[in-house]
C-alpha cells in the first residue's frame, strides 16, 4: 500500500511542485497518475522511492513511514519497491541476464535461486532468448521490457513505474500496460505515472488526476470509459 498524507514538495529555489496531496492505493490495487507535462507525477514517484524528501506531510509504504527511514534504510525500503523508469537505466556493458539479476546480488540471494528468479522474471517479460545479448542489441521496447524484469525479480509488494511506455510504439505501449496489469493480479501494488489518456483509458484502473501538484480528480476503474 502507499499512503500520502498532506503531502507537499518544494524544491529548493522553486515553487511547489505539489501541494496538500491525500491519496491511498490499498495493496494490491493498481493506479494510474496523470496530468499535464510539470504537474508533479514523477515528483509523486521520487518521493514514494526516497530519491526525494517532502517538504510537509506523511508519506507511509507497505506500513513503513518513510519519515523514519534514514539513509541507511534506503536500500531495505527499495527491495520492497520495483522502479521502472521512461529510460530504463540499464547497464550497457552487461548482458540482460546480468542487469536482471542486479536486484538479486545486491539483495544477498544465492546463486542458484538468482538463476531460477531471473530466468522465471524474463520469461514473464517474453525475453528469455535474450538472457546473453548486451541491452544495445536490442530493440527500445525489448530494453523496457528487461527494465520492467529487473523491476520485479525481486518480488516487490510495490511497482511504480514513470512514463513507462513513452517512447514505444502503441501496440507495444498496451503490451507492457498489459504487463502491469498481470502484477497486480498477482497481488502487486501498482502505481503508473503517465500523460497517455488513450491508453489509460483501455485499462480501466483508477486514474489520479493532478494539476499543478494539486490532486483535482480521483476516478474508480469501473469509472473510466
Ligand atoms: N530537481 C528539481 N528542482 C527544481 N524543480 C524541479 C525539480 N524536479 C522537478 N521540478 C519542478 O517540479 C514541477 C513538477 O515536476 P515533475 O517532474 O514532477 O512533473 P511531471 O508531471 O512528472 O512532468 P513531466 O510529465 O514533464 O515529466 C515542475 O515545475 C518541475 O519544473
Amino acid at each position: 500500500m502507499i499512503r500520502f498524507d498532506q503531502v507537499s514538495k518544494r524544491y529548493e529555489g522553486g515553487h511547489e511542485a505539489l501541494s496538500q496531496l491525500s491519496f491511498e492505493v490499498a495493496a494490491g490495487e493498481m493506479a494510474f497518475v496523470t496530468g499535464h507535462s510539470g504537474a508533479g507525477k514523477s515528483t509523486l514517484l521520487k518521493l514514494i522511492a526516497l530519491i526525494e524528501r517532502p517538504s510537509h506531510g506523511q508519506i507511509v509504504v507497505e506500513g513503513q513511514s518513510l519519515a523514519k527511514v534514514g539513509r541507511g534504510g534506503i536500500p531495505k525500503l527499495r527491495r520492497r519497491l520495483g522502479m521502472v523508469f521512461q529510460d530504463h537505466r540499464l547497464l550497457m556493458d552487461r548482458t540482460v541476464f546480468a542487469n536482471v539479476e542486479l536486484p538479486l546480488t545486491i539483495g544477498g540471494i544465492a546463486p542458484a535461486e538468482r538463476s531460477r528468479r531471473v530466468r522465471a522474471a524474463l520469461e514473464k517479460v517474453g525475453l528469455l532468448a535474450y538472457e546473453r545479448q548486451l541491452p544495445d542489441s536490442l530493440s527500445t521496447g525489448e530494453q523496457q521490457r528487461v527494465g520492467i524484469a529487473r523491476a520485479i525479480v525481486a518480488r516487490p509488494a510495490v511497482l511504480i513505474a514513470d512514463e513507462p511506455t513513452g517512447n514505444l510504439d502503441p501496440q507495444l505501449a498496451v503490451e507492457i500496460m498489459g504487463l502491469f496489469a498481470e502484477f497486480q493480479d498477482i497481488g502487486t501494488t501498482v502505481l503508473v505515472a503517465s500523460h497517455d489518456l488513450p491508453l489509460i483509458k483501455r485499462m480501466h484502473k483508477r486514474v489520479v488526476v493532478l494539476d499543478h501538484g494539486r490532486l483535482v480528480a480521483d476516478i474508480p476503474g469501473e469509472e473510466v470509459l
